[in-house]
Protein backbone atom coordinates (compact mmCIF):
# COMPACT_ATOMS: atom_id res chain seq x y z
CA UNK A 1 0.00 0.00 0.00
CA UNK A 2 1.10 3.59 -0.81
CA UNK A 3 1.92 6.25 1.96
CA UNK A 4 1.06 8.78 -0.93
CA UNK A 5 -2.34 9.92 -1.00
CA UNK A 6 -0.62 11.59 -3.99
CA UNK A 7 2.18 10.94 -6.22
CA UNK A 8 3.64 12.32 -9.70
CA UNK A 9 6.21 10.96 -11.41
CA UNK A 10 7.99 12.64 -13.87
CA UNK A 11 4.65 14.24 -14.70
CA UNK A 12 4.74 16.46 -17.97
CA UNK A 13 2.04 18.45 -19.26
CA UNK A 14 1.68 21.12 -22.50
CA UNK A 15 -0.99 23.53 -23.44
CA UNK A 16 -0.09 23.56 -27.03
CA UNK A 17 3.62 23.80 -27.61
CA UNK A 18 3.87 25.76 -23.70
CA UNK A 19 5.18 23.49 -21.31
CA UNK A 20 3.89 24.19 -18.13
CA UNK A 21 4.51 21.42 -16.22
CA UNK A 22 8.07 19.38 -16.15
CA UNK A 23 9.20 16.34 -15.01
CA UNK A 24 6.96 17.25 -11.33
CA UNK A 25 7.71 14.15 -8.80
CA UNK A 26 5.26 15.39 -6.18
CA UNK A 27 4.85 13.15 -2.86
CA UNK A 28 2.19 14.00 -0.77
CA UNK A 29 2.26 11.72 2.79
CA UNK A 30 -0.94 10.21 4.05
CA UNK A 31 -2.37 12.87 6.65
CA UNK A 32 -0.07 15.54 5.85
CA UNK A 33 -0.56 19.27 5.25
CA UNK A 34 1.38 19.62 2.24
CA UNK A 35 1.66 23.61 0.88
CA UNK A 36 2.38 23.28 -2.68
CA UNK A 37 3.58 26.89 -3.22
CA UNK A 38 4.99 28.68 -6.67
CA UNK A 39 5.03 32.26 -7.87
CA UNK A 40 1.97 33.18 -9.69
CA UNK A 41 1.87 31.22 -13.42
CA UNK A 42 4.19 28.92 -11.59
CA UNK A 43 1.98 25.75 -12.78
CA UNK A 44 -0.17 25.19 -9.32
CA UNK A 45 -4.00 25.36 -10.90
CA UNK A 46 -2.69 23.22 -13.35
CA UNK A 47 -1.57 20.85 -11.59
CA UNK A 48 -4.23 20.94 -9.08
CA UNK A 49 -6.73 20.02 -12.39
CA UNK A 50 -4.16 17.70 -13.42
CA UNK A 51 -4.42 15.94 -10.19
CA UNK A 52 -8.49 16.13 -10.16
CA UNK A 53 -8.58 14.53 -14.18
CA UNK A 54 -10.07 17.81 -15.31
CA UNK A 55 -6.90 18.11 -17.08
CA UNK A 56 -5.38 14.65 -18.30
CA UNK A 57 -2.65 13.65 -17.24
CA UNK A 58 -0.25 10.95 -19.71
CA UNK A 59 -0.30 7.79 -18.41
CA UNK A 60 1.61 6.41 -15.65
CA UNK A 61 2.41 9.67 -13.77
CA UNK A 62 0.22 10.40 -11.25
CA UNK A 63 -1.64 8.00 -8.52
CA UNK A 64 -4.02 8.81 -6.26
CA UNK A 65 -3.40 6.15 -2.93
CA UNK A 66 -1.47 4.14 -5.01
CA UNK A 67 -3.65 3.60 -8.07
CA UNK A 68 -3.19 5.50 -11.54
CA UNK A 69 -5.79 8.15 -12.14
CA UNK A 70 -6.50 7.88 -15.74
CA UNK A 71 -7.17 4.05 -15.12
CA UNK A 72 -8.93 4.43 -11.77
CA UNK A 73 -10.92 7.14 -12.37
CA UNK A 74 -14.05 7.30 -10.29
CA UNK A 75 -12.75 4.97 -7.58
CA UNK A 76 -9.99 7.73 -6.75
CA UNK A 77 -11.51 11.04 -7.64
CA UNK A 78 -14.61 9.84 -5.16
CA UNK A 79 -11.81 9.66 -2.24
CA UNK A 80 -11.15 13.88 -3.34
CA UNK A 81 -12.85 17.01 -2.41
CA UNK A 82 -11.90 20.21 -3.94
CA UNK A 83 -11.91 23.80 -3.59
CA UNK A 84 -10.44 24.90 -7.06
CA UNK A 85 -10.91 28.68 -8.20
CA UNK A 86 -14.36 30.17 -6.86
CA UNK A 87 -16.51 27.48 -4.78
CA UNK A 88 -19.80 26.61 -6.86
CA UNK A 89 -22.09 28.26 -4.19
CA UNK A 90 -25.60 29.41 -4.66
CA UNK A 91 -25.91 32.95 -3.64
CA UNK A 92 -29.50 32.90 -3.00
CA UNK A 93 -29.63 30.31 -0.83
CA UNK A 94 -28.79 30.15 2.65
CA UNK A 95 -25.96 28.03 3.58
CA UNK A 96 -27.31 25.21 5.16
CA UNK A 97 -29.23 25.08 1.76
CA UNK A 98 -26.02 25.14 -0.13
CA UNK A 99 -25.01 21.87 2.07
CA UNK A 100 -28.48 19.96 2.21
CA UNK A 101 -28.55 20.35 -2.05
CA UNK A 102 -25.49 18.91 -2.07
CA UNK A 103 -26.21 16.27 -0.06
CA UNK A 104 -29.52 15.57 -2.14
CA UNK A 105 -27.34 15.43 -5.42
CA UNK A 106 -24.79 12.69 -3.85
CA UNK A 107 -27.22 10.70 -1.99
CA UNK A 108 -26.23 11.42 1.22
CA UNK A 109 -28.29 11.89 4.22
CA UNK A 110 -29.44 15.63 5.33
CA UNK A 111 -28.04 15.33 8.86
CA UNK A 112 -24.70 15.50 6.92
CA UNK A 113 -25.14 19.25 6.26
CA UNK A 114 -25.64 20.12 9.83
CA UNK A 115 -22.36 18.20 10.35
CA UNK A 116 -20.28 19.82 7.73
CA UNK A 117 -21.87 23.57 9.32
CA UNK A 118 -20.27 22.76 12.49
CA UNK A 119 -17.13 21.44 10.84
CA UNK A 120 -16.63 24.76 9.65
CA UNK A 121 -17.88 26.91 12.72
CA UNK A 122 -20.91 28.06 10.25
CA UNK A 123 -23.90 26.88 12.39
CA UNK A 124 -24.89 30.19 13.96
CA UNK A 125 -25.09 31.78 10.13
CA UNK A 126 -27.02 28.00 8.81
CA UNK A 127 -29.62 29.90 8.01
CA UNK A 128 -28.41 33.26 6.66
CA UNK A 129 -28.08 33.55 2.68
CA UNK A 130 -24.72 32.56 1.78
CA UNK A 131 -24.09 36.23 -0.57
CA UNK A 132 -24.54 37.85 2.47
CA UNK A 133 -21.32 35.94 4.04
CA UNK A 134 -17.81 37.11 4.25
CA UNK A 135 -15.60 35.81 1.82
CA UNK A 136 -13.64 33.81 4.76
CA UNK A 137 -17.52 32.18 5.14
CA UNK A 138 -17.60 31.51 1.62
CA UNK A 139 -14.58 29.95 1.75
CA UNK A 140 -15.55 27.54 4.69
CA UNK A 141 -19.04 27.58 2.94
CA UNK A 142 -16.75 25.95 0.03
CA UNK A 143 -14.68 23.34 2.25
CA UNK A 144 -17.76 22.19 3.74
CA UNK A 145 -19.47 21.62 0.16
CA UNK A 146 -16.07 19.62 -0.62
CA UNK A 147 -16.33 17.52 2.81
CA UNK A 148 -19.72 15.97 2.60
CA UNK A 149 -18.86 13.25 0.91
CA UNK A 150 -16.21 12.56 3.37
CA UNK A 151 -13.05 12.65 1.17
CA UNK A 152 -9.73 11.50 2.59
CA UNK A 153 -7.46 14.03 0.39
CA UNK A 154 -8.74 17.49 0.39
CA UNK A 155 -7.03 19.60 -2.40
CA UNK A 156 -7.37 23.78 -1.99
CA UNK A 157 -5.95 26.24 -4.48
CA UNK A 158 -5.29 29.34 -2.98
CA UNK A 159 -8.18 29.37 -0.22
CA UNK A 160 -6.62 32.25 1.55
CA UNK A 161 -6.86 34.00 -1.51
CA UNK A 162 -8.68 37.37 -0.84
CA UNK A 163 -9.00 37.10 2.42
CA UNK A 164 -8.58 39.24 5.72
CA UNK A 165 -6.21 38.17 8.20
CA UNK A 166 -9.63 37.10 10.45
CA UNK A 167 -10.26 34.70 7.65
CA UNK A 168 -7.44 33.83 6.80
CA UNK A 169 -7.16 32.69 10.38
CA UNK A 170 -10.22 30.83 10.24
CA UNK A 171 -8.86 28.92 7.32
CA UNK A 172 -5.54 27.93 8.67
CA UNK A 173 -7.61 26.41 11.85
CA UNK A 174 -10.36 24.86 9.77
CA UNK A 175 -6.80 23.18 8.17
CA UNK A 176 -5.38 22.14 11.31
CA UNK A 177 -8.37 20.71 12.66
CA UNK A 178 -9.27 18.58 9.58
CA UNK A 179 -6.10 17.41 9.00
CA UNK A 180 -5.11 16.77 12.74
CA UNK A 181 -8.49 15.36 14.53
CA UNK A 182 -10.63 14.29 11.02
CA UNK A 183 -7.54 12.28 9.58
CA UNK A 184 -7.78 14.61 6.15
CA UNK A 185 -4.65 15.23 3.89
CA UNK A 186 -4.60 18.47 2.93
CA UNK A 187 -2.64 19.76 -0.40
CA UNK A 188 -2.78 23.53 -0.34
CA UNK A 189 -1.70 26.13 -2.76
CA UNK A 190 -0.60 29.71 -2.30
CA UNK A 191 2.04 32.14 -4.00
CA UNK A 192 2.80 33.35 -0.09
CA UNK A 193 4.86 31.18 1.90
CA UNK A 194 4.10 33.29 5.35
CA UNK A 195 0.73 31.92 4.52
CA UNK A 196 0.82 28.56 5.18
CA UNK A 197 4.08 28.16 6.83
CA UNK A 198 2.20 27.53 9.87
CA UNK A 199 -0.30 25.11 8.60
CA UNK A 200 2.06 22.99 6.33
CA UNK A 201 4.08 20.00 7.56
CA UNK A 202 5.71 19.37 4.27
CA UNK A 203 6.13 21.82 1.08
CA UNK A 204 6.89 21.46 -2.43
CA UNK A 205 8.00 24.63 -4.24
CA UNK A 206 7.63 24.81 -7.46
CA UNK A 207 8.57 27.61 -10.27
CA UNK A 208 8.31 27.25 -14.24
CA UNK A 209 6.25 23.82 -13.85
CA UNK A 210 9.57 22.48 -12.13
CA UNK A 211 9.58 21.06 -8.50
CA UNK A 212 12.66 23.14 -6.92
CA UNK A 213 12.56 21.53 -3.26
CA UNK A 214 10.09 19.18 -1.42
CA UNK A 215 10.50 17.98 1.85
CA UNK A 216 9.27 18.81 5.59
CA UNK A 217 8.97 22.06 6.68
CA UNK A 218 11.93 21.57 9.03
CA UNK A 219 14.22 20.29 6.42
CA UNK A 220 13.17 23.70 4.53
CA UNK A 221 13.97 25.58 7.67
CA UNK A 222 17.18 23.49 7.45
CA UNK A 223 18.00 25.18 4.13
CA UNK A 224 18.06 28.66 6.04
CA UNK A 225 21.50 28.72 7.81
CA UNK A 226 21.30 31.17 10.62
CA UNK A 227 24.30 33.32 11.08
CA UNK A 228 25.48 35.65 13.63
CA UNK A 229 25.56 39.55 13.21
CA UNK A 230 27.83 41.39 15.50
CA UNK A 231 26.94 45.12 16.19
CA UNK A 232 30.77 46.26 16.90
CA UNK A 233 32.92 49.83 16.16
CA UNK A 234 35.79 49.91 13.74
CA UNK A 235 33.99 47.13 11.30
CA UNK A 236 37.01 46.87 8.63
CA UNK A 237 39.42 45.97 11.54
CA UNK A 238 37.09 43.67 13.31
CA UNK A 239 36.70 41.94 10.05
CA UNK A 240 40.41 41.95 9.35
CA UNK A 241 41.11 40.52 13.00
CA UNK A 242 38.25 37.93 12.67
CA UNK A 243 39.74 36.33 9.78
CA UNK A 244 43.15 36.25 10.81
CA UNK A 245 41.41 34.57 13.86
CA UNK A 246 40.01 31.79 11.69
CA UNK A 247 36.82 32.90 11.77
CA UNK A 248 34.88 33.27 8.04
CA UNK A 249 32.92 36.86 7.42
CA UNK A 250 29.60 36.09 5.16
CA UNK A 251 29.15 40.09 5.00
CA UNK A 252 30.22 43.21 6.36
CA UNK A 253 28.30 46.64 6.50
CA UNK A 254 29.42 50.00 8.04
CA UNK A 255 28.02 48.89 11.19
CA UNK A 256 27.91 45.27 11.74
CA UNK A 257 29.58 42.07 10.57
CA UNK A 258 28.25 38.76 9.55
CA UNK A 259 29.30 35.26 10.10
CA UNK A 260 27.87 32.02 10.21
CA UNK A 261 26.28 30.76 13.58
CA UNK A 262 28.09 27.90 14.93
CA UNK A 263 26.70 27.55 18.62
CA UNK A 264 25.55 29.78 21.51
CA UNK A 265 29.35 29.33 23.19
CA UNK A 266 31.25 30.03 19.87
CA UNK A 267 29.98 33.78 19.89
CA UNK A 268 30.71 34.13 23.21
CA UNK A 269 34.30 33.61 22.34
CA UNK A 270 33.97 35.32 19.50
CA UNK A 271 32.24 38.75 21.60
CA UNK A 272 35.43 38.12 23.83
CA UNK A 273 37.92 37.57 21.73
CA UNK A 274 36.65 41.07 20.22
CA UNK A 275 36.47 42.86 23.50
CA UNK A 276 40.02 41.27 24.39
CA UNK A 277 41.47 43.07 21.66
CA UNK A 278 39.82 46.86 21.88
CA UNK A 279 36.86 46.43 19.87
CA UNK A 280 33.00 47.71 21.27
CA UNK A 281 30.38 44.95 20.36
CA UNK A 282 27.50 46.45 21.02
CA UNK A 283 25.12 43.37 20.44
CA UNK A 284 25.95 40.41 18.84
CA UNK A 285 22.74 38.50 17.80
CA UNK A 286 21.33 35.30 15.82
CA UNK A 287 19.59 35.95 12.86
CA UNK A 288 17.83 33.28 10.98
CA UNK A 289 17.07 34.06 7.08
CA UNK A 290 13.58 34.18 7.10
CA UNK A 291 11.38 31.57 5.26
CA UNK A 292 10.16 34.39 2.49
CA UNK A 293 13.65 35.40 1.81
CA UNK A 294 14.16 31.97 1.81
CA UNK A 295 11.82 31.39 -0.69
CA UNK A 296 12.39 34.26 -3.23
CA UNK A 297 15.51 32.95 -3.21
CA UNK A 298 14.99 28.98 -4.26
CA UNK A 299 12.46 30.92 -6.77
CA UNK A 300 14.54 33.73 -8.73
CA UNK A 301 17.54 31.49 -9.33
CA UNK A 302 15.39 29.22 -11.63
N1 LIG B 1 -6.26 26.85 -20.44
C1 LIG B 1 -5.04 27.31 -20.65
N2 LIG B 1 -4.52 27.43 -21.89
C2 LIG B 1 -3.26 27.88 -22.10
N3 LIG B 1 -2.42 28.24 -21.11
C3 LIG B 1 -2.86 28.16 -19.85
C4 LIG B 1 -4.19 27.69 -19.55
N4 LIG B 1 -4.36 27.69 -18.19
C5 LIG B 1 -3.17 28.15 -17.68
N5 LIG B 1 -2.28 28.43 -18.67
C6 LIG B 1 -0.90 28.91 -18.48
O1 LIG B 1 -0.22 27.97 -17.69
C7 LIG B 1 0.72 28.61 -16.83
C8 LIG B 1 0.51 28.15 -15.41
O2 LIG B 1 -0.75 28.62 -14.95
P1 LIG B 1 -1.37 28.15 -13.57
O3 LIG B 1 -2.71 28.82 -13.44
O4 LIG B 1 -1.31 26.69 -13.46
O5 LIG B 1 -0.35 28.79 -12.53
P2 LIG B 1 -0.50 29.04 -10.97
O6 LIG B 1 0.78 28.62 -10.38
O7 LIG B 1 -1.74 28.42 -10.48
O8 LIG B 1 -0.60 30.59 -10.90
P3 LIG B 1 -1.66 31.54 -10.16
O9 LIG B 1 -1.23 31.60 -8.74
O10 LIG B 1 -1.48 32.84 -10.90
O11 LIG B 1 -3.02 30.91 -10.39
C9 LIG B 1 0.53 30.11 -17.04
O12 LIG B 1 1.54 30.53 -17.93
C10 LIG B 1 -0.83 30.20 -17.69
O13 LIG B 1 -0.89 31.31 -18.52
Amino acid sequence: MSNFAIETVGLNFNFGNQTIVKDLSLQVPKGSIYGFLGPNGAGKTTTIKILLNLLQSPPDQVFLFGKEINRNRIATLKRVGALVEQPAIYGHLTGKENLINRCILLGIKKSKAYEMLALVSLTEAANKKSAKYSLGMKQRLGIALALVSDPELLLLDEPTNGLDPNGIIEVRNLMIDLATNHNKTILVSSHLLAEIERTATHVGIINKGQLLFQGTIDELHLLSKPMLEIDVDKTGEAAAFLRQSGYEITDQTAKKIIIPFVSTKVSGMVNTLLIQNGFTVSSLYQQRKDLENLFLDITKNN
